[in-house]
């Protein structure tokens, strides 16, 4: 037998002691991952009994090594080696990992061995009187704790009992062996913890907590509903749907209607955005789908109001060409996330026009719409009303009097501030002081509606999150007054009212209203989604963060109930809290965080995104992001817990089996299992139909956790090499195992999409066989008779600490400043640069007047601004980089490469940043040939443009037939449509 380990990795030291105990010989070699000794997942130490059979889970191969240890017969002691392996191990790896550990980290290494100290008060080992497993696992992680001064110290002396056993197990013969086998191996005296092979860390929530949960045994209604499902289950799904491009609602059966907010075109989303609302969304509609709910996921950017007006302006394109550049990155980040939506559109639309218009003039003839005169701040040598964020001015609250306040918040003192009562007020875009002018608004009477509305948000916030119910709580605890729907705005939809044609739509009237319009754009009938005849049990559910509740409980619904046409209303609402970064807060506006294409750029696969986020999700209070966690929860729950079962079962099914799956010959302990395993199939429903998405998942890993324990405790290795009933045993436990990864399969899919289709292909078995049972939730036999499994492969791999310490270097700051560190000088703007280096210098400056202190952030700013104008200059000079020659080579160039990928794999995560390369390079090149257009216009003739049209015309119409795919052929349209326009003022001039 041979482990395979790499230096200082504790959990090598648990099978030597095993292995010495149980008087077994094993060879110690050294192993990298570039090594050939890694058929399933990349850890060690790997135990490789022979060929066909080797553990990777050290618990796993100490018990294989001496399975007498479990002397508790009541599977406590795999109760406390899980524990150890996922709490224990993760806190005391993370602390001696980490330079300087955060409190937070401490703390639940504390908690922990405050949990192990107690038992050893009572008891002179773990479990009792005897020494078990438990022992030996819990003892090498602790280990290395006392190698470090500081902590060895503080905990011999706050953990006497935990010092006592230590020391006495540290004397006996075996450990002083493996002790020597393990300090002596070629690597040398033992360090901190290395990287590679050091056991998993799983959340630090998780890390803290009682070690052996008192579970209740199923009771005998429990044991026979399993048996009948298992026997009866697959027959009672129901038919599958027919899949369509849109759907539309069906009668008799659950229509779900399914919206996440429009993320703003002012960036690119962060994992804040992605997490509140497209991708909670996106799981949700997936595990609609798993009941086989007719299920329909709308979704669209935002692209009106100031967010963009801003964001154009710094970077100096329209709000339109924002609107074009951003609608592009979202789709490309959402396609990367692997987020299912049936449609994705936009708000810029003539749809959305028309039909906010339309609900607009409705709202006004029933009598809910009025006006009043308003006060606004006029910047005469920009000529424009300045939304609040263009202004800032001195704090009037009185003992605050901060010089840098915003137009709607102080920073200093927090206040929410009416611009119009800023002292000095000042124009941000240009520095000149505003004037004061009443402007008439148009204002949605929602004092008039406020009984109806009542009632309604009475008779459904139930059914919505608690953030949902709080934020809209808190509006209703005064009485709604009457909210202004119109600005003296470019950027909208155009107000259709007489004496209002200079106005727009406040955007967060027209948001919502997105929902709609993309809809339309989806299908012409989506009237039926949105209005639905009442034979049709259309309901709908909404996703976002709870910034966005007061629109979607108030604002909204109170439209539409003075609309008074049958739109259907939100019922299940579910908002998030909100996710923070590190220590601090996302911010999309000043670029902090780590943003969607930044995720892409790490290497990380997007379905270990999709799972940290989800497992994070900030359902009941804020959350934080964190790169330690993240790998945490990889390595522990991924790849150890959920990793580890899926390819020990199907790994041993086809070695031990050929593949296929044996048969099984349920005995009383195996229905047992399987109404455990029910109970968290129900927990996983009860809490996804409750929109709770992170606690479904942990029920799922749960599942996975119990075919580990039912693994260890059937040791099919052993039973298959023994007696007849043992070999029929032995192929039980496997069956029973492979039928639990299809149902792992089938619940993960809303989570991991990615992982679960290669899963499918290990498995053998398609999406539609693997669906669920909303009404009767539990483990059926998804496998036929007989089914042969595909070939199993690891799904997950390890992220290493130090991968991870890079990354959390690399996206420290805001965008702005890590472009101008890594000298992608291009897209930032002197807005951007105040943005991010500005309010520091302010935050400084107010904190203290220590020139000292501030100066080096203001030369900071300067130096910066001075790189700025250089980019700038060397951008004006290279002309967007390239000749019209030199962009049509690169873009025939990159359209080979786009072409080869793409007929080397289907997986589309692979060619569309090449394709968004290529895109890019053709909207440059568009953009070129229009400069120089302009610069021949002169000389252009209507014969000549109505050649290149017919030309273009062509092109457009070859595209559109060889693909589906917008993005691919809209940039031609956009060519398209600049000649037309361009022979149209050729013709107006003629
Ligand atoms: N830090 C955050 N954590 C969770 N969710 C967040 C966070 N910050 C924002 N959000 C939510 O993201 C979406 C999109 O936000 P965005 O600002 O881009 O857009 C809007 O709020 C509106 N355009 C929505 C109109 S329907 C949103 O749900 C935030 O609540």
């Amino acid at each position: 037998m041979k482990i395979y380990t790499n230096e200082n990795n504790t959990a090598t030291l648990k099978l030597l002691i095993a292995a010495n105990l149980a008087g077994k010989k094993v060879e110690l070699k050294n192993a990298s991952f570039g090594d050939d000794v890694f058929a399933g997942p990349r850890t060690l130490p790997l135990l490789e009994v022979d060929e066909e059979l080797s553990f990777f889970s050290s618990n796993a191969a100490a018990e294989y090594l001496f399975p007498v240890l479990d002397l508790s017969g009541n599977g406590q002691c795999h109760q406390m080696q899980e524990w150890e392996a996922t709490r224990l191990q993760p806190a005391v790896s993370a602390v001696l990992s980490t330079k300087s550990p955060s409190s937070e980290l401490k703390q639940a290494l504390h908690s922990n061995l405050v949990t192990v100290d107690k038992l050893l008060a009572t008891h002179k080992y773990i479990l009792g009187d005897k020494l078990s497993a438990a022992d030996i696992s819990i003892w090498s992680t602790v280990y290395p704790l006392y190698f470090n001064a500081d902590l060895k110290e503080q905990y011999t002396r706050e953990f006497t009992n935990i010092a006592r056993w230590s020391q006495e197990l540290a004397s006996a013969k075996a450990i002083q062996d493996a002790l020597n086998q393990w300090n002596g191996s070629p690597n040398g005296p033992f360090a901190p913890l290395c990287a590679l092979g050091a056991p998993q860390i799983p959340s630090l929530a998780a890390a803290v907590g009682s070690p052996v949960e008192e579970v209740t045994g199923p009771s005998p209604e429990e044991i026979e509903t399993a048996k009948d499902n298992w026997l009866n289950g697959l027959g009672r799904l129901q038919p599958p749907l027919k899949q369509e491009k849109i759907v539309l609602p069906v009668k008799g059966r659950k229509n779900v209607l399914i919206t996440s907010a429009l993320p703003y075109v002012n960036n690119v989303p962060h994992l804040g955005n992605i997490i509140g609302c497209v991708l909670s969304a996106d799981i949700f509609a997936r595990y609609c789908r798993l009941c086989d709910h007719n299920t329909l996921y709308i979704c669209g950017t935002d692209e009106y109001g100031t967010a963009t007006e801003t964001k154009a302006i710094e970077e100096g394109l329209t709000p339109k060409q924002i609107c074009d550049k951003y609608f592009e990155i979202h789709n490309t980040v959402y396609r990367w996330f692997n987020i299912g939506f049936d449609y994705f559109g936009r708000t810029s639309t003539k749809e959305q026009t028309e039909i906010s218009q339309k609900m607009f003039l409705k709202l006004r003839d029933n009598g809910f719409v009025g006006s009043q005169s308003v006060d606004q701040l006029l910047c005469e040598n920009c000529n424009r009303f300045l939304a609040d964020r263009f202004v800032e001015g001195t704090c009037p609250h009185p003992g605050c009097q901060y010089d840098n306040a915003r137009g709607d918040q102080c920073d200093r003192c927090g206040k929410l501030i009416n611009a119009v009562e800023l002292v000095a007020p000042r124009c941000k875009l240009c520095g000149h002081a505003p004037t004061v002018l009443a402007s008439e608004q148009l204002f949605i009477q929602l004092d008039q509606l406020e009984p109806s509305l009542r009632s309604w948000i009475a008779s459904h916030e139930g059914l919505w999150s608690p953030a949902a119910r709080a934020v809209c709580r808190a509006w209703l605890r005064e009485p709604l007054r009457p909210r202004a729907v119109t600005r003296d705005l470019k950027w909208g939809v155009p107000v259709p009212v007489p004496g209002y044609e200079n106005k727009v739509f406040y955007v967060w009237f027209d948001a919502p209203i997105g929902y709609l319009s993309i809809t339309q754009n989806a299908t012409k009938q989506y009237e039926k989604w949105w209005k639905p005849d009442k034979e049709f049990d259309v309901t709908l559910y909404q996703f976002m963060a709870k910034d966005n509740v007061p629109f979607h409980t108030i604002m909204f619904p109170a439209t539409l109930i003075g609309i008074n046409e049958g739109h259907v209303l939100v019922k299940h609402l579910f908002a998030t809290e909100y996710l923070n970064y590190e220590e601090g807060k996302f911010s999309k506006s000043r670029g902090v965080g780590v943003f969607g294409t930044d995720a892409q750029d790490t290497g990380i696969p997007s379905d270990v995104w999709r799972f940290y986020l989800a497992s994070i999700r900030p359902e009941t209070s804020d959350s934080s992001f964190s790169w330690t966690e993240l790998g945490t929860r990889n390595n522990s729950e991924l790849l150890n817990n959920l990793g580890n079962f899926c390819h020990r079962s199907l790994s041993f099914c086809a070695n031990s089996f050929k593949g296929k799956v044996p048969e099984i010959k349920p005995t009383d302990a195996d229905y047992e299992l399987m109404a455990l395993i029910n109970r968290e199939v129900a927990a996983y429903v009860q809490n996804m139909e409750k929109g709770r998405l992170r606690d479904a998942l942990k029920h799922v890993m749960s599942i996975s956790r119990l075919g580990n324990q039912h693994m260890q405790s059937e040791q099919p290795w052993v039973l298959l090499k023994g007696s007849e009933e043992d070999r029929t045993r032995g192929a039980t436990a496997i069956g029973v195992c492979c039928q639990a990864v299809a149902l792992l399969c089938a619940l993960l899919t809303p989570y991991v999409p990615g992982a679960c289709r290669k899963l499918r292909e290990q498995l053998g078995v398609d999406a539609g066989q693997l669906r669920i049972n909303p009404l009767n939730p539990s483990f059926i036999q998804y496998l036929p008779r007989g089914h042969v499994i595909g070939k199993p492969e690891p799904l997950f791999t390890k992220l290493e600490p130090d991968m991870l310490d890079k990354l959390r270097a690399k996206f420290a700051g805001t965008q702005t400043e890590r472009a101008a560190v890594n000298g992608d000088a291009a897209p930032v703007s002197v807005a951007q640069l105040e943005a991010a280096v500005g309010d520091k210098v302010r935050q400084l400056k107010a904190s203290t007047k220590d020139k000292a202190v501030w100066q080096p952030e203001v030369d900071k700013l300067l130096a910066l601004k001075k790189q700025l104008a250089a980019a700038q200059a060397t951008c004006l000079n290279s002309s967007s980089g390239g000749t019209v020659g030199d962009l049509e080579k690169a873009v025939a160039d990159q359209g080979e490469k786009v072409r080869k990928l793409k007929a080397s794999t289907k997986d589309k995560a692979v060619w569309q940043p090449e394709v968004t390369k290529l895109l890019d390079l053709k909207k440059q090149l568009a953009s070129l040939q229009a400069q120089g257009n302009a610069a021949s216009a002169a000389s252009e003739s209507v014969a000549e443009l109505e050649k290149a049209i017919s030309v273009q015309g062509d092109k457009v119409r070859k595209l559109k037939a060889s693909t589906k795919d917008k993005s691919v052929w809209q940039p031609e349209v956009n060519v398209l449509l600049d000649l037309k326009k361009r022979l149209a003022g050729l013709q107006v001039k003629n």
